[in-house]
């Protein structure tokens, strides 16, 4: 561990000792992060042993007032995608609570602080979540840098044909579990790698999300559908439930949810929709987390049948090392640009010279003088393309050295199509 990681204990938290737990602990720990997530505290032994596949020593990281666990946070290795397609290394920080007796006492920061340091001596490029609160994460270096939408399409007024999408050949078929498990992966990774801001999903994920590993004893079994392309090609998949409501006088009032659903090719997203908005007895479509710029209103004949039921920040991204997170992605237009990125902790500060066009791009410290000058937060929110420059200059967040120099970073950092983390994690 670096000394980055030392720092002063006030008072009141220096005899809680912040420090990676061993697998016995793991159960007390798993006990904290339910009390703090307002979970009630009692961890059924299943889960326990359910979650257990995912322990990794050193990576899961306790507060301890003697043997009692009062704050708890995690981090585990992931993939982002960059802009372009590349994948990025990345620190994925999740389960972060601290006890309500020990909050604001600056646990989080220590258990941060810690994490952070490690993730930059290990070499990875971002670290990244999903803030609980807004306010949280800014404080150390984190930016949001993509956002989620969830739509409610009302099916009656979307104007699609009732009798479901017409396939040219292709199919849907409702699938089970294992058919999921075993197609599924491979359709994500295409899917991923077209999509700027989407994490990888390990075994884990399609176990969980397959009921073949259970950590919540609610959890039922979703419908699958699967689109395959008139070649047999897989390019679609999605896991929906429905609601089971009817309506006083007996007609049907069912929502369907989606839990997930993804898709290689716009047909197959067309058709997905259409196939859930087509469903007897279903009189709503309820959509998972999508991109704010999603296809989905517009794939309806009357698009504001599809409304938005929220909207919300969503992955926040921490550069930890600019040089490599910006030549990780691509860019469309041809420049330069001198970034003044100012970082507290001293992990990834400095001045850096962006040479950009779409063949490659170069980013190396340099002494030139710069165009913007902005905290590192501010380069995680538009790391992804997702940003403008000129709204967050307008904003006072960045600050531009020279006359202009927003509207020509905007023109190189900018992307068609908007980041879209699919996952919560
Ligand atoms: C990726 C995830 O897992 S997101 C889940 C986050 N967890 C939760 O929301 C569960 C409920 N909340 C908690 O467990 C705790 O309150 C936490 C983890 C959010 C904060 O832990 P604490 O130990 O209280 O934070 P800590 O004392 O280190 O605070 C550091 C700073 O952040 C500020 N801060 C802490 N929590 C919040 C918040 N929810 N909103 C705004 N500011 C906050 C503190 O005021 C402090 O500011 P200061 O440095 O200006 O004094």
């Amino acid at each position: 561990m670096s000394d980055r990681a030392d720092i002063a204990l006030t008072a009141a938290t220096a005899d809680i000792d912040v420090r990676a737990i061993t697998e016995a602990e793991y159960p007390e720990w798993l006990r904290a992060v339910r009390a703090g997530f307002l979970k009630g505290p009692v961890v059924p032994a299943a889960d326990v042993e359910a979650r257990r596949a995912q322990f990794e020593p050193g990576r899961f990281i306790g507060a301890f007032e003697g043997d009692r666990c009062v704050a708890t946070f995690r981090s585990f290795a992931q993939e982002v995608t960059a802009v372009g397609g590349g994948f990025v290394a990345a620190d994925a920080i999740s389960a972060v609570t601290v006890a309500a007796t020990h909050r604001r006492r600056g646990l989080l920061t220590r258990m941060m602080t810690r994490d952070l340091a490690a993730a930059k001596d290990r070499g990875d490029v971002v670290a990244t979540l999903i803030a609980a609160e807004y306010g949280i994460y800014g404080r150390y270096g984190f930016g949001p840098a993509t956002s989620g939408t969830v739509w409610t399409v009302d099916v009656t007024r979307a104007g699609l044909d009732p009798r479901g999408p017409a396939l040219d050949g292709a199919r849907i078929d409702l699938v089970d579990p294992d058919v999921v498990r075993k197609l599924g992966p491979e359709l994500h990774d295409r899917v991923r790698r077209a999509t700027p801001g989407a994490i990888s999903r390990g075994d884990w994920w399609w176990q969980l999300h397959t009921g073949a590993v259970r950590t919540d004893p609610a959890w039922t079994e979703p419908f699958y559908a699967l689109y395959r392309a008139a070649d047999g090609t897989v390019e679609g998949l999605v896991a929906y439930d429905v609601d089971d409501k009817w309506a006083d006088t007996m007609q049907p009032s069912n929502t369907a949810n989606v839990r997930s659903l993804i898709a290689s090719t716009p047909a197959a997203e067309r058709a997905l929709w259409h196939y859930l908005c087509s469903i007897d007895w279903v009189m709503r479509v309820k959509s998972d987390w999508r991109a704010p710029d999603d296809l989905l209103p517009h794939l309806l004949p009357n698009p504001p049948a599809a409304g938005v039921a929220m909207h919300a920040d969503w992955m926040w991204v921490r550069i930890l090392d600019v040089v490599r997170a910006l030549e990780a992605r691509t860019y469309e237009g041809e420049g330069e640009l001198v970034l003044e990125v100012v970082d507290g902790s001293g992990l990834a500060g400095g001045r850096y010279l962006l040479e950009a066009a779409p063949d490659g791009a170069s980013c190396t410290a340099t002494t030139r003088s710069a165009d913007l000058t902005l905290d590192v937060g501010e380069l995680g929110r538009l790391w992804l393309g997702d940003e403008s420059v000129v709204r967050l200059v307008q904003l006072g967040r960045v600050r531009e050295e020279r006359a202009g120099a927003g509207r020509g970073a905007d023109a190189l950092l900018r992307t068609s199509r908007r980041p879209w983390c699919l996952d919560m994690f």
